[in-house]
């Protein structure tokens, strides 16, 4: 009999730190599946991220998430790359706990340069120098309680990073 399946790895991190790009080459490098939950609520809502805050409020956005990570633990055997806030639900880091966690670690110059304007990213479309230095202030303890390894990100391109998870999978 063959258990549940479940991920590989799960990538948590501030936004920019690159789960989305660094999952897919992930993926690929290991000829897995690719999910996002960010993907997976789109998909779900039938319209983008930054519509679901204009028309429900970051609130329902948050619930849509929960339910599309436990949805994505419970069926998913490959990568799994979940949005940057994912981890302030408490419920959200009690579901990682036993899985494969690796914090993709950015320090906010780099973080800042990827996302540019936010644009795609609703809690960063005003200024988010500011937003995103605060965001991650909060968050930087949450994604250190869920991870079972860090890679660095700052300065490196998203293949290295890939190579480097890549060896962590082996170990
Ligand atoms: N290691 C990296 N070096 C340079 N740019 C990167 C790196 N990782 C991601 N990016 C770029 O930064 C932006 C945000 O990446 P993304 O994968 O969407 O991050 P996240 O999903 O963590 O918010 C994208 O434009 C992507 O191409
Ligand atoms: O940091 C956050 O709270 C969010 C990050 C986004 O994902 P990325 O981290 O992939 O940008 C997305 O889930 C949503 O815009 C909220
Ligand atoms: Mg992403």
């Amino acid at each position: 009999m063959t258990g549940s399946p479940r991920p590989l790895c799960v990538l948590v991190g501030a936004p920019g730190s690159g789960k989305t790009t660094v999952g897919q080459g992930l993926a690929a490098a290991l000829g897995v599946e690719f999910r996002d939950t960010d993907a997976d609520i789109e998909r779900l809502a039938g319209k983008p991220i930054s519509e679901i805050f204009v028309d429900e409020g970051e609130e329902h956005f948050r619930t849509l998430e929960r339910a599309a990570l436990a949805a994505a633990l419970a069926s998913c055997s490959g990568v799994l790359a979940l949005g940057g806030g994912a981890v302030l639900a408490e419920e959200n880091r009690a579901a990682l706990v036993g899985h494969r966690v690796v914090h993709l670690h950015v320090e906010l110059p780099d973080a800042v340069k990827r996302v540019g304007l936010g644009v795609g990213r609703p809690l960063l479309t005003i200024n988010p120098r500011a937003t995103l230095k605060y965001l991650m202030d909060q968050r930087r303890p949450l994604y250190a309680e869920v991870a079972t390894a860090t890679v660095i990100t700052d300065g490196r391109p998203p293949a290295e990073i890939v190579a480097e998870i890549v060896t962590l999978l082996k170990q």
